[in-house]
């Protein structure tokens, strides 16, 4: 449904995006996109809506008029009550639109249609805007860290209300966030981006399989759990753990063992997308070091 390709955004000298790859985001897919601050990717939803200009190709037969973005700050007129600013920016009536009444009651935001929107709160915000863009049912949905600066609860509230409205529909999502939770909760594919470049994009099974092989072990880093774990390939991970990657069951098991006998307290992972992008950055790191050195 979209395809980038040899896409390119400078701002000014400065190189933002320099996606070499081709990269395709099919119908339905939940694509997470991660990255450090400055990777580059609200510039690649800006670009794929057409707000900024690029060299390269972004392919889709969806107008981008017809997406649908939710950025982190939305601002509305101050002096207006919410229900007018919804029913003026929609272009209908509350009182006579039976989606948008769904929609109000979902979000439970009813009690904030009289306030004016300088009076919600952050999360009421983020509701308000978030039911204007599912007004839109768009077939592509860029949200660009919408959970960002809201406590905890709001946060995995106001995913779990998105993650149970977007449960039965095939419309394609592109979610940019700094939590890991929540690529947990939505995400099928993960974009991972570093200093304008792509590091890699699959799905998070593949992601995992690639960087972390069969499962991830995870130890406190004792001098006990180094002396007995040395044989065993460590990895990047929390800076307090040893990090084992495990590449065949039969290889979790050996290490288990060990750490059973020797009373060793541990964790398992098989889907841990911060070790997974941690290590991808850095093999993405070593081989262009590589590169680089056969080039010279
Ligand atoms: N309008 C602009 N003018 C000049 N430079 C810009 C502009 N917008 C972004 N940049 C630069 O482009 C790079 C990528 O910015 P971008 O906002 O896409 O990063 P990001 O991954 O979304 O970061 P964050 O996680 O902090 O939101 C950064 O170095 C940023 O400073």
């Amino acid at each position: 449904m979209l395809t980038i390709n040899q896409l390119q955004v400078s701002y000014g000298n400065q190189i933002a995006l320099n996606i070499q790859k081709s990269l395709h985001f099919k119908k339905g897919d939940r694509i997470g996109i991660i990255g450090a601050n400055g990777a580059g990717k609200s510039t690649l939803l800006k670009a794929c809506l057409g707000l900024i200009p690029y060299s390269g190709s972004i392919d889709t037969k969806i107008k981008t008029s017809d997406m649908a973005i939710h950025m982190q700050e939305n601002s509305y007129t101050e002096n207006m009550a919410i229900k007018h600013v919804l029913e003026a920016i929609l272009g209908t009536k509350i009182k006579t639109n039976t989606k948008l009444q769904k929609l109000i009651e979902y979000f439970e935001f009813s009690p904030s249609l009289n306030k004016k929107f300088k009076a919600l709160s952050g999360g009421q915000k983020q509701r308000l805007t978030l039911i204007m863009v599912l007004m839109q049912e768009a077939p592509i949905t860029f949200f660009d860290e919408v959970t960002t600066g809201l406590d905890f609860e709001t946060r995995s509230h106001l995913m779990e209300k998105i993650l149970n409205w977007y449960q039965n529909q095939d419309s394609t999502i592109c979610l940019v966030t700094h939590y890991y939770t929540e690529l947990n909760q939505l995400a099928n594919k993960i974009l991972i981006l570093e200093a304008g470049e792509v590091i890699d994009f699959d799905t998070k099974e593949a992601l995992f399989h690639r960087y972390c092989g069969y499962c991830v072990i995870l130890v406190e880093k004792t001098a006990k759990a180094q002396k007995f774990l040395s044989n065993f390939q460590q990895i990047s991970g929390p800076p307090d753990k040893l990090t084992i990657q495990c590449n065949t069951m039969e290889e979790e098991k050996e290490i288990l063992l060990i750490l059973l006998s020797h009373k060793l307290n541990y964790s398992r992972t098989d889907n841990d997308i911060e070790i997974m992008s941690l290590n991808a950055i850095e093999h993405f790191k070593k081989e262009h070091t590589n590169h680089e050195k056969i080039s010279a």
